[in-house]
């Protein structure tokens, strides 16, 4: 085991997406060019693979698998941290997934709660992630919280009671929800031991004021270096141009929302906005039509090219 302290992840980290083609297999090959995008133009440093934004849940083992190895072997030398998401109904393919990260060179593992069979308190939901855990016990281990998707509304501040030593690899929090006296809580029973990081980037804000370390999101995709200007404006105490940052977000998705803005639109708008092919989402998910992702591209380059 390394005797030294995990690497801590910070600032933005980008919710990739999932590459595929026309005809809805893995596409491999787009994964260096997208991390060459990330880095060179969105000046992000940070992946989360296989989540929500990735459809992950929507692959085989098989495939998250290739996908965690693909993104792991590219990211080296250009990426400072890679997070893979190993959250399945399966216990079992979970603890599976969780060891190939690590066999993998994943820097760190994220688990959702199942959602079909729900964990009805935080212990039985501890109990769970420290099975996983278990499976790659040197690998830094987040939760991932997401009750609007996963259902499982129970606090993120309780499931984190106690949870450290249960789950010596503990590290953090991917905190995707808007219950900020949850998150609050979050961060003052941490101690500033593990990570939170927040997932709603239209309130990104809001977070840091209670003391996120760092962001994971889908927007940093395509929106990385407009956030890091957020991220330097609140270092430096200047909140009126965080906050300028953060309205546009607000006007951009408020906009993109009347079009019903999923994980479809989402991603080939970032294939529209980054030049990269990412394909179609997989069913259930349905594409977007092409026009309306045009109009709201458009409108994402009139708020952020001018700002
Ligand atoms: C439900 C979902 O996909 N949440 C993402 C992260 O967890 C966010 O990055 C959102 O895509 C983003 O905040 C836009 O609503
Ligand atoms: C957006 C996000 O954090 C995810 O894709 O899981």
């Amino acid at each position: 085991m390394a005797s030294h302290l995990p690497r801590r992840v910070t600032g933005l980290v980008a919710a990739t997406f999932t590459p595929l083609t026309e005809e809805g297999e893995l596409n491999l090959s787009v994964i260096e060019p997208y991390i060459n995008y990330l880095g060179k133009e969105q000046d992000v440093r940070n992946i989360f693979v296989n989540g929500t934004t990735g459809e992950g849940m929507s692959f085989s083992v098989e495939e998250r698998k290739s996908l965690a190895a693909e993104w792991c072997l590219r990211a080296k030398g250009k990426m400072d941290y890679v997070i893979v998401h190993v959250g399945c109904l399966s216990l079992k393919d979970s603890m599976e997934l969780a060891q190939h990260a690590g066999k993998v060179g994943a820097d760190g593992i994220a688990v959702v709660s199942p959602s079909f069979f729900k964990p009805k308190t935080a212990d039985a939901l501890r109990l769970y992630l420290q099975k996983v855990a278990s499976a790659a016990p040197t690998l830094p281990f987040y939760y991932y919280h997401i009750p609007t998707l996963t259902g499982v509304n129970l606090l993120a501040s309780d499931v984190c009671k106690g949870i450290k030593k249960l789950i010596p690899s503990f590290s953090g929090v991917k905190f995707t929800g808007t219950d900020l006296m949850d998150f609050g809580l979050c961060v003052k029973y941490s101690q500033a031991e593990h990570l939170l990081l927040y997932g709603i980037d239209e309130q990104l804000l809001t977070s840091l004021v209670l003391g996120a370390n760092g962001a994971v999101g889908s927007l940093y995709n395509y929106l990385g270096r407009h956030y890091n200007k957020l991220l330097v404006a609140f270092a430096e105490g200047d909140l009126d141009s965080a906050r300028a940052c953060q309205f546009n977000v607000q006007v951009f998705l408020a906009f993109a929302s009347q079009y019903g803005f999923d994980v479809a639109l989402n991603k080939q708008l970032m294939s529209d906005l980054s030049g990269l092919n990412l394909g179609p989402p997989r069913l259930p998910v349905i594409p977007c039509p092409s026009a309306t992702v045009a109009t709201i591209a458009e409108k994402c380059r009139q708020i952020f090219l001018q700002n």
